[in-house]
């Protein structure tokens, strides 16, 4: 547009038009077309004149965008000849508000210029050269060094994350595996385990900074760069063992590996809204230093370590990062971070005072960021420990809230250990009635509390109850384990066999520390259960009913590290894997992880795992539970001969086992033991007698039998199928069987329907199986009979599911 519509003024655009044509082929033409403010152009126009600077503005200002320049001539004559005039651009369309003065402006201006020294000198040939030259520019690769410095934080809190939520997963796995129980069963101890976590986490925290600081000064960044380099590799240091011990922290509260993952992420949520939203620019990043806002604010938050490394970053990037000029595009460099400036506050041209108070937050210098990251790595590793102890584990243990302020804690005892009878005497106080009980388990209840006998182990009324609600007591609360009393001589191995839910592995969880008892107490080898459980763990071996392996370790691996745990020299370690791995032919597979293994050579490793360290006493929980009948024959001859000058107890369900390995074979049924002895006595007791067979020819079998009854008084026909009987003899008969085996022996009877055939072609007797002895053990204790008990437990087992009893293991503190 242009006005004054006056002649001399479309002469000037005249030459303006055809210049423009010359230089840039763009024929633009005057348009005297009748503008209206409201018109809505519908095709591109030329130049085109209008009344005044008015319907400029106006027409601008109600169609935006779709004029490129206006000029004004003055209408003012002069003196002399005047040539004023006004250019009005669009800045938007010619240079999208940046460049006002660049290239169309400058040009534009020029084309004028030239048409009027052409209109005043008539001379049309007249031209007219300016060059708008730009300092040289700095390339714009400044622009990811911006997002670096506003955005660090965010990125490697991400990085550090990663280790978190590792660490969260791993350590809750672990628990929920029960593998941190395993070593400490084993006898490491908590303190070892953690550290053990940290120097490995620090390991790869140290590792992680480094290799951030190297890439971050090879890509160039400013924030590493331009800062002294043990600065940075420090901080990303601390941020990582303060997030580390962190995880530790949480994890004493999870146990299940679903939920640590869960608190991961939402630990990850908020520290990405914290540092992207807060420590991305110096305005909000101070704003808790600020006169303004409490000083509680950071005070709380200063116990999360991506708030002190948030605040750490923001100082480390405004004093190193570069300022883009937008003007100039280019970029000025901060001062940079030295050693010095850890001390230093952080000058005020980096922070931006608070228009609602004016007031200009006091930052504090950088190194406090420093002091609060090492605050939260002693903290969290002190709470960790603290917390690990008092909470209850998922068998129920916990120490008091005030457990260091005892001085047994630090294995300080001021009371010498009670002696015997003492100790026999309070263990029998807290024994109930037991009239009616097996004659043999009331024996050796008495043998448990005879101070003259010397015993290996002595198990003084154990009780175990799990209650339902951890203040009071219900008629639902389990008893698990109810006044057993037991003892065991050296050189001996003890089998417990009982139904399912008989209270054996609950025995043998107390007996080996996993679990504490809820009344009485036992001996291993003089150390007391509630007293001593450290030194127990230093002479114990356990084998938990459920495999607890590291599924990354091999065997090799495994017998290593717990042979290490059981501070065995070095030297002796590849002596013991060779020896042991053989020994339960394990050898081929030494090297392979044990995640790989099947269900049979699981058990294998974990029974040789509780046989590391040459342990006084060992626990067995079902130890050859799915193994093949060779392997569980190797596994057999491998306890027979270790048991030597040691004490095992074993739980099994096989009755061959108990058989094979059971010094004395205990039977346990709703948490009492029912029988006792080995297995012949066992077998006489309870078994139910003796099995003869004998071969006939079918014909004489009806004058076979005639014999046998006569001789045998009382004896049972169990089978009898083409001339093969069987007779089950009761042990009340037990007087008439010798006569009978003689008889049996000389054979003197011939065959009637065979001439000069003995009438008994064969004959065997045997004793009836333990198995049997056991069934009619489980029937008498439930005076319904067998099936009625099972009835009972699938009752049990139901309701259990319904209200999802997994009860509260409530116990005392140990
Ligand atoms: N943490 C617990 N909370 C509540 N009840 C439990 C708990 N642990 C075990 N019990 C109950 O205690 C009883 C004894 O269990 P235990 O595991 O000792 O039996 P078991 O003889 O070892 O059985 P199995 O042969 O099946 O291993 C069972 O009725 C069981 O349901």
């Amino acid at each position: 547009m242009f006005t004054p519509n006056s002649p001399d003024s479309t002469a000037i655009m005249q030459i303006f038009a055809n210049n423009n044509a010359k230089r840039t082929g763009n024929a633009l033409n005057i348009e005297n077309v009748n503008l209206g403010l409201n018109d809505k152009l519908e095709k591109t126009l030329g130049i085109v004149p209008v009344q005044d600077a008015n319907f400029i503005y106006n027409y601008t200002l109600l169609n935006p965008n779709v004029t490129m320049f206006a000029i004004e001539f003055s209408t003012d004559p002069g003196p002399p000849t005047n040539y004023r005039y006004q250019i009005w651009f669009n800045g938007t369309l010619t240079a999208n508000d940046t460049d006002f003065f660049g290239d169309q402006v400058l040009s534009f201006q020029r084309g004028i210029d030239e048409a009027i020294i052409a209109f005043a000198t008539n001379d049309s040939n007249a031209e007219l050269n300016v060059n708008l030259k730009d300092w040289p520019k700095v390339p714009p690769t400044q622009l990811n060094d911006e997002i670096v410095s506003s955005f660090g934080a965010t990125f490697f809190f991400c990085a550090e994350m990663i280790i978190f939520i590792t660490i969260l997963n791993t350590i809750v796995t672990e628990k929920e595996y029960k593998l941190k129980d395993s070593l400490v069963m084993m006898g490491l101890k908590v303190e070892i385990y953690w550290l053990s976590y940290l120097l490995s986490n620090a390991w790869l925290v140290v590792a992680c900074s480094l290799v951030t600081c190297v890439f971050g000064e090879i890509f160039g960044f400013f924030v590493f760069r331009n800062a002294n380099f043990a600065v940075v590799f420090i901080a990303f240091t601390l941020f990582g063992l303060a997030m580390a011990t962190f995880a530790f922290f949480i994890t004493t509260f999870c146990r299940r590996s679903r939920v640590a993952i869960l608190v991961g992420i939402l630990i990850l949520i908020i520290g990405l809204l914290f540092q992207s939203f807060v420590f991305s620019n110096a305005y909000v990043g101070y704003i808790w230093w600020s006169s303004s806002v409490s000083s509680a604010g950071w005070i709380i938050l200063m116990f999360l370590p991506f708030f002190n490394f948030g605040k750490f970053f923001l100082d480390l990037s405004n004093l190193t990062a570069g300022k883009l000029d937008q003007l100039t595009q280019t970029v000025i460099p901060g001062p940079g971070f030295h050693w010095s400036d850890l001390y230093n506050s952080i000058p005020s041209k980096f922070i931006t005072p608070y228009s609602a108070s004016g007031s200009t937050p006091v930052v504090p210098a950088p190194v406090q960021s420093w002091y609060f990251l090492l605050m939260n790595i002693v903290l969290y590793s002190f709470l960790t420990w603290y917390f690990d102890k008092v909470i209850p584990d998922e068998f129920g243990n916990y120490r008091n809230p005030l457990f260091f302020l005892t001085p047994s804690y630090y294995g300080i005892k001021f009371k010498k250990s009670a002696d015997l009878n003492t100790w026999l005497a309070k263990n029998k106080k807290i024994g109930k009635n037991h009239d009616g009980e097996d004659e043999d388990v009331a024996n050796e209840r008495a043998l448990a509390f005879d101070a003259t006998r010397n015993f290996a182990v002595r198990i003084c009324n154990l009780n175990k109850v799990y209650q339902q609600s951890m203040f009071v007591e219900s008629k639902l609360d389990k008893v698990a384990v109810n006044d057993l009393c037991l003892t065991l001589k050296e050189g001996k191995c003890l089998a417990l066999l009982g139904q399912n839910g008989a209270g054996k592995s609950t025995s043998i969880n107390i007996l080996s520390g996993a679990t504490p008892a809820t009344r009485g107490d036992a001996l291993l080898y003089g150390f007391s259960l509630k007293t001593d459980m450290g030194s127990i763990r230093n002479i114990m071996g356990v084998c938990p009913q459920h495999d607890i392996l590291f599924n990354d370790l091999t065997a090799r691996e495994h017998i290593e590290l717990y042979a290490g745990i059981k501070n065995i020299p070095p030297v002796e370690i590849e002596k013991l894997v060779t020896e042991r791995l053989a020994a339960v032919r394990l050898n081929k597979v030494a090297n392979k992880p044990a995640g790989s293994y099947s269900g049979g050579m699981k058990r294998r490793l974990s029974m040789l795992i509780s046989t590391i360290g040459d342990p006084k006493i060992i626990f067995m929980d079902e130890p050859t539970t799915g193994m093949d009948p060779v392997n569980r024959r190797h596994v057999w001859s491998f306890i027979e001969k270790f048991k030597k000058g040691r004490v095992i107890i074993l739980t099994t369900h096989s009755m061959e086992e108990a058989d094979v390995l059971g010094d004395r074979i205990c039977v346990m049924a709703h948490g009492k033991l029912r029988a006792l002895g080995n297995t012949i006595h066992l077998k006489n007791k309870f078994g139910t007698g003796y099995r003869i067979s004998l071969v006939t020819n079918p014909q004489d079998s009806p004058r076979l039998k005639e014999l046998v009854e006569s001789k045998l008084p009382g004896v049972n026909l169990e089978d009898d199928s083409a001339g093969a009987l069987i007779y089950e003899m009761p042990i009340s008969s037990l007087p008439t069987l010798p006569p009978f085996i003689k008889w049996l022996e000389e054979n003197d009877e011939m065959s009637e329907s065979e001439p000069g055939k003995k009438l008994i072609r064969a004959w065997g007797v045997s004793q009836k199986s333990l198995e049997e002895a056991f069934l009619r053990l489980i029937r008498n204790a439930n005076p319904k009979g067998y099936d009625a008990y099972e009835r009972l437990e699938e009752t049990n087992e139901k309701s259990d599911q319904v209200s999802g009893l997994r009860q509260r293991n409530v116990s005392s503190a140990k």
